[in-house]
């Protein structure tokens, strides 16, 4: 069945509302964005969240230095790097990676090509920030990427609205929404239940 992370989680309540419904992975934005948290706040979120939900940390050309205080202090399982890292500097970095993707045509998404990482996630450009801008993109571009589907991950305006035609035409390993789940830019726990039911039922 296809899995679920809710990104951009900045309230303990929400942190909680997403594991109770179904969530498999959280992620926190450390870059510049409106939904930012500082690792102090991560560290604080991620104290009661089970083993078995992924940490993703969201980073945009991190340092070295930064990566490390976070990964180590809040803990974080993952990192997605969601700026203009390089291969080299993701391999060097030695964390269990996603490579976030901005996809408007077909040469970005062969990029992916460069990279060995654990997880591809295809998503929207972002418009004020590097993500989360709530936008979709084409996803039959995706049919170029030679990349298997368990190591595929699909984000960029999702929504309940749209996930199921989200998932069976692309059938990717896990979906990530950050906007579909908010009302007013605010994290809504209706939202949250709604889209993650819609993915869990089956039907998508
Ligand atoms: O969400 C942000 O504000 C953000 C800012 C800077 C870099 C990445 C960011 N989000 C990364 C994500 O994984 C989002 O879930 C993804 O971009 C999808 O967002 P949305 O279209 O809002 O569902």
């Amino acid at each position: 069945m296809t899995k679920v992370k809710i990104c951009g989680l900045q309230e303990q309540h929400h942190v909680q509302a997403a594991i109770k419904a179904g969530a498999d992975a959280i992620g926190f934005v450390f870059a510049p964005s409106k939904r930012q948290v500082t690792i102090e706040q991560a560290q604080q979120l991620a104290k009661h969240v089970p083993a078995e939900i992924l940490k993703i940390g969201v980073f945009v050309n991190p340092s070295a230095q930064e990566l490390r205080t976070a990964v180590e202090s809040v803990p974080l399982d993952y990192v997605q790097y969601h700026g203009e890292e390089t291969p080299d500097f993701i391999h060097e970095q030695g964390y269990p990676a996603i490579k976030a993707l901005s996809v408007r045509c077909a040469e970005d998404v062969r990029v992916a090509a460069n990279y060995d990482v654990d997880y591809y996630l295809f998503d929207a450009p972002g418009t004020d920030f590097k993500g989360g801008s709530g936008h979709t993109f084409d996803w039959t571009l995706l049919e170029l990427v030679g990349i298997p589907q368990d190591k595929l991950m699909l984000a960029g305006g999702l929504k309940v609205e749209n996930i199921e035609q989200a998932v069976s035409l692309v059938s990717p390993y896990m979906v990530d929404v950050s906007s579909g789940v908010e009302t007013d830019r605010v994290k809504d726990i209706t939202k949250i239940n709604a889209f993650i039911h819609a993915v869990k039922k089956g039907r998508a």
